[in-house]
């Protein structure tokens, strides 16, 4: 879907989606060279959105590999109390979507817990960026429910809604804005949603730039960087967050295909900075991540085995089978037997 060097990690956020014209201004970004950034929105407090109130986190190293989604796990790790919800920030119960006559989503439901690293992954056009639009507030399910925090979501998101929860989408071809400089590109949501002073937000940036290893680049133009370069500036920008805002904002970030068309090499660098934003990672200045989970839709085996820790497989509209990224390849489902080895003889039909 992606051209060679053109995976670039961009948050969408939710509170974007409320205007049409501004919903996909960052992925049209590149094509926008007289793009200058708006006066500062002085009431808008948080960069993207999310419902419900703080919950008590359990921070233990062991929560990623703790579930209870709906379908059943091959072998399930059973630590903690089944019953025990407090550690889930998003749930998506029973959840249908159809485009037109097209039925997509079939009653998919899935937990993703604090601290996980989750990879949705199952046959092309089966639902799996849709999935990450509706966890995303961008879509609303036909039927079914989505909780974040315990909390249903009604409707899309507002800014009524917005406490506790920040969710980023990273799409897979969404550019730096090529008329601003670096400073500029990874402040973005900063200077729009925030009312942080302009040296408060340098600092920031400069933070963000250190963690994805970069220095010394912010007056820089995007023009003036390499592919790889740009995708770090990206990721920069999607771990940003407004540090004056006293509500606790844990952060879950959505990856739609980052690694896809990327030769190996450049996929494991991009799979080696989801994991090290992440709160179980180091960055790239030795400080712990700030990514609370995430979620990848992904083709790619690299990205599976490197990036991801459970997996949830989608196929006609339901989540057929989950478990832990080891369990994919010697799973005896013949959905994942068929899928894992890439035969043409299995249940999937093309
Ligand atoms: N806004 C839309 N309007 C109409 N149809 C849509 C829309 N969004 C997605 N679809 C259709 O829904 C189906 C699922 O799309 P989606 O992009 O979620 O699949 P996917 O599993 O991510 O696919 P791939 O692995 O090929 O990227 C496709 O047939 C797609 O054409």
């Amino acid at each position: 879907m992606v051209s060679l060097f053109s995976v670039s990690l961009f948050p969408f956020t939710p509170q974007n989606a409320l205007s049409p014209s501004t919903k996909f201004a960052p992925a049209d970004a590149s094509t926008t060279n007289s793009f200058c950034i708006k006066p500062r929105i002085e009431h808008r407090k948080v960069v993207c959105a999310c419902v419900a109130p703080p919950r008590n986190f359990k921070s233990d190293e062991s929560s990623a590999i703790k579930f209870n989604g709906s379908s059943k796990s091959e072998h399930l790790h059973t630590i903690r109390d089944p019953e025990d919800d407090s550690d889930v920030l998003i749930e998506c119960r029973d959840v249908y979507k159809s485009f037109g006559e097209k039925k997509i989503l079939n009653g998919v439901s899935f937990k993703i817990r604090h601290g996980e690293a989750v990879g949705i992954i199952g046959p092309s056009g089966t639902g799996k960026s849709t999935v990450l639009k509706i966890i995303a507030g961008l879509l609303a399910p036909d039927k079914g429910e989505v909780y974040i925090r315990g909390r249903k979501r009604a409707g899309l998101i507002s800014d009524e809604e917005i406490s506790g929860l920040r969710i980023g989408l990273v799409f897979q071809s969404a550019a730096l804005f090529d008329s601003l400089t670096v400073r500029e590109n990874v402040g973005f949501l900063l200077y729009e949603n925030s009312s942080m002073s302009e040296d408060q937000i340098s600092e920031l940036v400069k933070e963000s730039l250190a963690a994805v290893g970069l220095k010394g680049v912010e007056d820089r133009l995007p023009s003036e960087l390499s592919g790889g370069m740009k995708k770090r500036v990206a990721l920069a920008r999607s771990i940003i967050h407004d540090t004056t805002n006293n509500s606790i904002e844990p952060e879950v970030l959505l990856y739609d295909e980052p690694t896809a068309g990327l030769d190996p090499i450049a996929s494991t660098v991009v799979e080696d900075l989801i994991r090290s934003v992440h709160i179980k990672g180091r960055d790239a200045v030795g400080k712990p991540g700030k990514i609370a989970s995430y979620v990848v839709v992904t083709h790619q085996h690299s990205t599976i085995k490197r990036a991801i820790d459970r997996l949830l497989f989608l196929h006609k509209g339901k989540i057929v089978w989950e478990g832990m990224t080891h369990e994919f390849t010697t799973s005896t489902n013949p959905i994942v037997q068929q899928f894992a080895s890439g035969s043409l003889d299995g249940p999937i039909k093309y």
